[in-house]
This record gives C-alpha cells, structure tokens and sequence, in this order.
C-alpha cells in the first residue's frame, strides 16, 4: 500500500487525483493539501471532488502532516512545486511532479533534487503520450532531415502556460533525436512577414479552447507526403492514473531524477 499526500486539491488535476486513489487498491489518500486561507480547508476531500465523503478533510499544512504520508503528488503551479519541493527534500519523501511551465533554471533545481530523494518530473503522465515519444524518436532518425517539424497542441481555455510542457517535452525527442538544440531551433507562433520557413527549425503552434483536456500531434512533413503523430486525451482521469503508477514506482527507488520513461520501462 502507498500511502499519498496530493497537494493542490482544488484544481482539476488535483481533483482527478483524489477520484483516482479511491479507484486504486494499492493506494491509500492520507493527505489532502490546500492552500493556506483557502476556505476549503476542513472540507472533506472526496465530497470536494465529488467522490462523496472518504472522511479525509483537506489541510492547508505539508510540513506538519507530511510523516503521514510515502509520496507527495503535485500538480499545481512552478513556485507552490517548488516550496513543496524544499519540504519532501527535508523530510526525504519521494515526489512525483505534474506541474509544467517550468523555466531551465527551475528544471535544473528539481533535477538537483534528485541527489536526495526520489523524484518523477514529467510533464505528461499518461501512457500514449510517453510511448509517443518512442516513436517520435524513430521518425525523427528515419525522415527528421528531409520533414520540417511542426507541433500543434490544444488545450482548455483555463491552461496558464504556453506551449505545453508536453510539446515543448516532445520537440525535445525531436531534436535530441536529429542532433538539434531546441532552444537555438524551436520557433514559437508566427506572424506578418515570417520569410520562407527555415528546414532546421521545429515550429509550435498553440491553441486554447473550451474545455479540451489535452491534444498534441507533431507533424513530419516532406514533399509528398506527410506523417502525423497524435496523441489525444479525453479524460483527466489518463494523468492521475499515470501519476499513481509513478508514485507506486518511485516508492522503491533510490534517490534520483527520474522520468515517466523510466516509470515505464521505456529507456
Ligand atoms: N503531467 C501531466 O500529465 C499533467 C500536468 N498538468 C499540469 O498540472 C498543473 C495543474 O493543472 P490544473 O489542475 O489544470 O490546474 P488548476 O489551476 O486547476 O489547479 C492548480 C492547483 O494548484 C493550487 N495552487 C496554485 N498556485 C498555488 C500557490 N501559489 N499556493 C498554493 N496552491 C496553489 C491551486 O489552488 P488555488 O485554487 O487556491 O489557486 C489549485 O489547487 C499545470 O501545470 C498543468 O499544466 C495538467 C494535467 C496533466
Ligand atoms: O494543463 C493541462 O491541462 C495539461 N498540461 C500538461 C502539459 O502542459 O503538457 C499535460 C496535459 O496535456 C494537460
């Protein structure tokens, strides 16, 4: 049994969370974190997100409940990820992060982590989109020279940051995978007078609509023909399944810095 701490219960992700641990045997939900001042503390989690009362109210405390718990899951925002992070660091609890939007320098904080406790920091927990990144892998040896590369997402209307952490986590296989630095060839959003299109560069294109819950397709696309990859989740429910797979992993792993590949064998 791996008992879960899930910080940031109120947004959807960590709504979907709560639903999922009461879905998984192997798991237990033993704490609920809110922020501080949130009118929600003292709430019951599971009525919080409408799984009906599981008789765990939510807190607004990880340090002072955190012995209560194997692993801390978290998907919220960079700077509470990063406060929680200090937390798990000082009392040596595995982390698994969900959170995107990261800059470099914060990735490089989290990867350092790594050197004192176990952690999962991937921007996308669900399986396709990780097997996707396999095969991105392939395509991009196979055709990457000749395609120019685009990738397209979409999301719903409430998603804060831009591109994806998925697309820009793709466009990294990508360009891993043809010898390229991203951040020298990536190329975010066009307008006006743009010039010819560049072979070397991997464009990203955005879109933020409704309530689509994620959608990414990376598209190789050569004279005459075209290759689509795409990924398409319809469910929160993908993630946070994800997410516990990665938690029950992680609990019997050393310290490190580790990625849903890893969690799924795919290195
Ligand atoms: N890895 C993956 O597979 C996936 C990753 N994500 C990522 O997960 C993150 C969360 O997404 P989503 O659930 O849609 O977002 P929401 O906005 O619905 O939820 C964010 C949660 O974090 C809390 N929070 C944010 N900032 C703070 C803060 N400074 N202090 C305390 N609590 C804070 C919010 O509380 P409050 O309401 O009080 O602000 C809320 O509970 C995003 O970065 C998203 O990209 C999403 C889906 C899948
Ligand atoms: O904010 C979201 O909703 C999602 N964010 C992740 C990302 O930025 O890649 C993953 C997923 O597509 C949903």
């Amino acid at each position: 049994m791996t008992r879960i701490g899930v910080v940031g219960v109120s947004g959807r992700m960590g709504k979907a969370l709560v639903e999922a641990c009461q879905n998984d045997q192997q798991v237990e939900l033993t704490l609920a974190v809110q922020r501080t001042g949130s009118s929600l503390i003292g709430v019951d989690v599971g009525e919080l997100a409408g799984v009906g009362k599981v008789g765990l109210i939510v807190v607004d405390n990880l340090v002072e409940q955190i012995s209560q718990v194997d692993v801390v899951i978290d998907f919220t925002r960079p700077d509470f990820t990063l406060a929680n992070l200090e937390i798990c660091k000082a009392h040596k609890k595995p982390m698994v992060i969900g959170t995107t939007g990261f800059s470099d320098e914060e990735k490089q904080q989290i990867q350092q982590a790594g050197n004192a406790i176990p952690i999962v920091l991937a921007p996308n927990t669900s399986v396709g989109v990780n097997l996707s990144l396999k095969l991105l892998q392939l395509v991009a040896q196979v055709m990457g020279d000749e395609a120019d590369i685009e990738i397209v997402e979409a999301h719903h209307r409430h998603k804060v940051d831009a591109p994806s952490g998925t697309a820009l986590r793709m466009g990294e296989a990508v360009a891993d995978a043809l010898g390229r630095d991203l951040s020298q060839c990536a190329v975010y959003g066009r307008e006006g007078i743009t010039g010819e299109r560049d072979p070397q560069t991997i464009g990203f294109a955005t879109v933020r609509a409704g309530d689509i819950v994620g959608e990414h397709t990376v598209m190789f696309a050569t004279e005459g023909e075209r290759l689509e990859i795409t990924h398409k989740a319809s469910s929160r429910q993908t993630f946070a399944k994800g997410a516990l797979r990665a938690a029950k992993w992680l609990q019997q792993q050393p310290a490190g810095f580790y990625d849903m590949q890893d969690v799924l064998a795919l290195n």
